[in-house]
């Protein structure tokens, strides 16, 4: 996998120079099973992308690779200043305290009010001493946002950061991370299974099968978003049938 540092790229994609991450002919295959059949896209400054697929089509995978986690997949990619990422599980190491696990690998004089601020963004100013433990799980993926936030990524890679949390909490967390999106600028990417969330959150939806890009389309809604939004209904139904899913919109 060739990562190459902002400047070096030669314009080998049509996604090119406007992109805060340009991926070309992403390949990955695991013991000959290819899951990653060349996928080239871009992702331009401040902009939301929703990643969707069916179940096993690549989606983890590939944001692996865009956040060099993957030296095995091979292709280029290109990311233009600092990306963050957020799983879907927390991953706070339960022997730190929160505010050490959003401070973890950062330095300077700065750090404690650089960290209290993040917490204080995801409205969790007050559990700087509390232990991962004490954290509820919608609580302790805010904290992974808030670790995340602080390192003021210009592209933040999100893999179904809400998929574990139940619904009322999934929704308020769309929310937060819509205000965050709006007051930081950030790009993301945001892989996810739930077409609602793809229509709350991005400008445009992506559907990974058989390894490639297969489905692109823009999200022309105004914020603040609802699925009785003008136009949900009908990009909803869109994408459902697109994954599979059809008659699955009922309204729209
Ligand atoms: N480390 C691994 N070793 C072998 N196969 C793997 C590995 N990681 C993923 N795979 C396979 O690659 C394919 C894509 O997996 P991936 O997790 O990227 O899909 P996904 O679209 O994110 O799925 P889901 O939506 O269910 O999370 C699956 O068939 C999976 O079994």
């Amino acid at each position: 996998m060739a990562q190459r540092h902002p400047g070096e790229l030669t314009g080998a994609a049509s996604t090119g120079r406007d992109s805060v991450v340009t991926a070309t002919g992403v390949r990955r295959d695991y013991g000959g099973t290819v899951v990653l059949d060349g996928v080239t896209l871009g992702i331009r400054p401040g902009e939301v992308v929703a990643l969707l697929g069916g179940s096993g089509s690549g989606k983890s995978t590939l944001l692996r690779v865009l956040a060099g986690l993957d030296p095995e997949a091979t292709g280029t990619v290109v990311v233009r200043g600092r990306s963050a990422v957020v799983f879907q599980e927390h991953r706070l190491l339960p022997w730190k305290r929160v505010g050490d696990n959003v401070a973890l690998g950062l330095a300077g004089p700065d750090v404690r009010d650089r960290v209290r601020s993040a917490l204080a963004e995801v409205g969790l100013a007050d559990r700087e001493r509390a232990w991962p433990a004490e954290l509820s799980g919608g609580q302790a993926q805010r904290v992974a946002v808030a670790r995340a936030l602080v390192r003021e990524p210009e592209v933040l890679l999100l893999d179904e950061p809400f998929g574990a949390l139940d619904a009322l909490t999934r929704l308020r967390m769309q929310g937060l991370l819509g205000r965050l999106r709006a007051e930081h600028g950030f790009a993301a990417l945001l892989v996810t299974h739930d077409v609602d969330e793809a229509l709350l959150l991005a400008d445009r939806t992506l559907v990974l099968e058989g390894g490639r890009i297969v489905e692109e389309s823009a999200v022309p809604l105004s914020h603040p978003r609802a699925p009785d939004t003008p136009g949900f209904g009908l990009l909803r139904r869109h994408l459902l049938d697109r994954l599979g899913v059809p008659g699955g919109a009922t309204f729209g």
